[in-house]
């Protein structure tokens, strides 16, 4: 269900990605969106992680567009409208920062480096705190909270730069109903304020009745892209031609444990 918008928030057209010259991508067509909630499902392996990397600037593509609010994303230089939200990782237990450090680090785009916080920025930062239901842990080291505790404070970080965008890649993987929840409530106020939300998703659980659209993939192919497919039947539909395209139906999900990608504190640098 592509849109014929250019400036639309991510708009990939016949993208490739080869890693080590071997392709995961191949001629993807995309459009998200503005406003809309999109899930991107598949099975482990698909490219998944792949897609949401390429469209935060974090994996170069081969061959093909990618547009970020109409501007090529090799000219793109606004970031601070996008935020991203990586695979759960170990790696933030070893950060040795506050809680309220780690969610201010998302302001940096907002503010610009060596500028006083302002009171909109520790607004914004309590702000995050709060949705994602951390405000009476700011002052804990990060290493002093639980996996899913951890992976909120990510959340909380994405959340307090205001992204225009926000990508998340598995958020819920291993995360408890609890935490399920406050994310689904994080997502729906910032749904709230008209921002455009790219989610990969396993668990969809409490965040269903916010998804507008998803996109499963297969093989480093759009298998389906259409109207929010319910867990079952992504997980019982098949699509028996990788070559596929969207609007035939739903295609099977028949996900496994993710594979984890690297921590990426700033994704700007590259
Ligand atoms: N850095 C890398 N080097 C080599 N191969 C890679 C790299 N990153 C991804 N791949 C390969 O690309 C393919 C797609 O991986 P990707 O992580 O995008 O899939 P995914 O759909 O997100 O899977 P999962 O659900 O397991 O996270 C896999 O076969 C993977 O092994």
């Amino acid at each position: 269900m592509t849109s014929p918008d250019p400036t639309a928030p991510v708009v990939l057209d016949q993208v490739s990605v080869s890693i080590g010259g071997r392709p995961i991508l191949r001629d993807v067509d995309l459009t998200v969106r503005s406003g809309d909630m999109v899930t991107l499902l598949g099975p482990n392996g698909s490219g998944k992680s792949t897609l949401v990397r390429s469209v935060t600037g974090l994996l170069p593509h081969t061959r093909g567009t990618v547009r970020l609010f109409g501007t090529p994303i090799e000219d793109f230089t606004d970031w601070r409208r996008i935020g991203f939200v990586p695979q759960r990782s170990s790696a933030i237990g070893g950060v040795p920062a506050t809680v309220r450090e780690v969610v201010s680090s998302g302001r940096v785009g907002r503010r610009g480096l060596f500028r006083p916080t302002s009171g909109a920025d520790r607004r914004a930062v309590e702000n995050a705190l709060d949705v994602v239901g951390l405000a009476g842990r700011a002052s804990y080291g990060i290493s002093q909270l639980s996996g899913g505790q951890q992976q909120r404070v990510l959340i909380a970080r994405a959340l307090a730069g205001e992204p225009d965008l926000l990508v998340l890649d598995e958020p819920t993987a291993g995360v408890d109903l609890v935490n399920q929840r406050a994310l689904a409530d994080a997502l729906g106020r910032l749904k709230e304020t008209g921002a455009t939300i790219l989610l990969v998703a396993h668990e969809i659980g409490p965040m269903a009745p916010l998804i507008d659209r998803s996109i499963v993939m297969r093989d480093g192919l759009v298998a389906y892209d259409g109207p929010p497919l319910t867990q079952e039947l992504a997980s019982h539909t098949h699509h028996p031609h990788g070559h596929d395209h969207a609007h035939e139906g739903p295609s099977r999900h028949d996900h496994a444990p993710h594979v984890a990608s690297p921590f990426d504190l700033d994704r700007r640098e590259r």
